[in-house]
This record gives structure tokens, sequence and C-alpha cells, in this order.
């Protein structure tokens, strides 16, 4: 599985981790920074990470700030993209299951190292339902190509 990763300053060292333990699983990984704690933008991290998420260059987004709603608010801004911020395993996997979520977004200053890597692993390893969340999905989909702004 392809999965891009990447945070802001607020973010970055739940980033480390996560990349540091899904490495150690095998998966492929490709980093979009940012690379210290340096102070950053992160819509500038969220744009390109979810604009290759939507082209299907990663089968699965993981994105961190310092609470998850900035970068997961940029990154649903991008058609194709269900950014799911989750900070709970229930939710990560009920994310996959009904919302085919394909961003995962988290916030290192809400939640601890331990939690959000079951989280990831709870919501790489869930599958969407289908079925009557087909539909709902599709509605999205639709609300996207209605809004032309
Ligand atoms: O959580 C975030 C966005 O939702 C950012 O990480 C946070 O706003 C950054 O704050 P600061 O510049 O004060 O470190």
């Amino acid at each position: 599985m392809r999965i891009a990763i990447g945070s802001d300053h607020g973010g970055y060292q739940l980033k480390e981790e996560i990349k540091k333990a899904l490495l150690e699983k095998k998966y492929e990984i490709k980093d979009f920074g940012t690379h210290s704690t340096d102070s950053c933008d992160y819509p500038d991290i969220a744009l390109p990470l979810a604009q290759a998420v939507a082209a299907g260059e990663f089968d699965k987004g993981i994105l961190i700030c310092g609470t998850g709603i900035g970068i997961s608010i940029a990154a649903n801004k991008v058609p194709g993209i269900r950014a799911a911020l989750c900070h709970d395993t229930f939710s990560a996997r009920a994310s996959r299951e009904h919302n085919d979520a394909n961003i995962l977004a988290l916030g290192e200053r809400v939640i601890g190292k331990g939690l959000a890597l079951e989280i990831v692993d709870v919501w790489l390893a869930s599958e969407f339902s289908g079925g009557r969340h087909q539909k709902r999905v599709d509605k999205i989909a639709a609300i996207e190509k209605r809004c032309t702004c």
C-alpha cells in the first residue's frame, strides 16, 4: 500500500513517529513534509498531498497538524478527497467503512503517540463497506460537481 504522509510544524513529531512505525511495517511511504519544527502553514502541506491522493498516486494519505482541524479542512477542499479527523478508533474504523475516507487527519496536540498509532493501524486495516454507504459517498461527489467555486 502506498501512503502519503505530511504535517505542519505542530504535527511534525507525530508524523515522524507514524512514518517510522509504518516503514517498519513495510508500507511504501512518501513524506510531503514538513521536515522540522520550524513554523509553516498547513495548507501548503495539505494541498500537494491531497492532490496526489486524489490523482491516485497513493492509496491513502495521513495528515497531521496541532489539532488536525486546519489540515483536514484544507485537504477537503480538493475534489475527491474525504479527509476524516479521528481521535478514537471507533471513528477511524467508521470513517473507512461508512465514508470511504481516503485521508486520515490527526492532531499531535490532542492525542498521544500510543493512541495515534492504534488509530492509524485501525484506519489502514478497515475497508469501505459499500452498500447503502456508496450512495451517500456518491452524493458527496455530486455536491463537488455542482459547486464551481
Ligand atoms: O492545529 C493547527 C491548525 O488546525 C496548526 O498546527 C496550529 O494552528 C499551529 O499553531 P501555531 O502556529 O501557534 O504553532
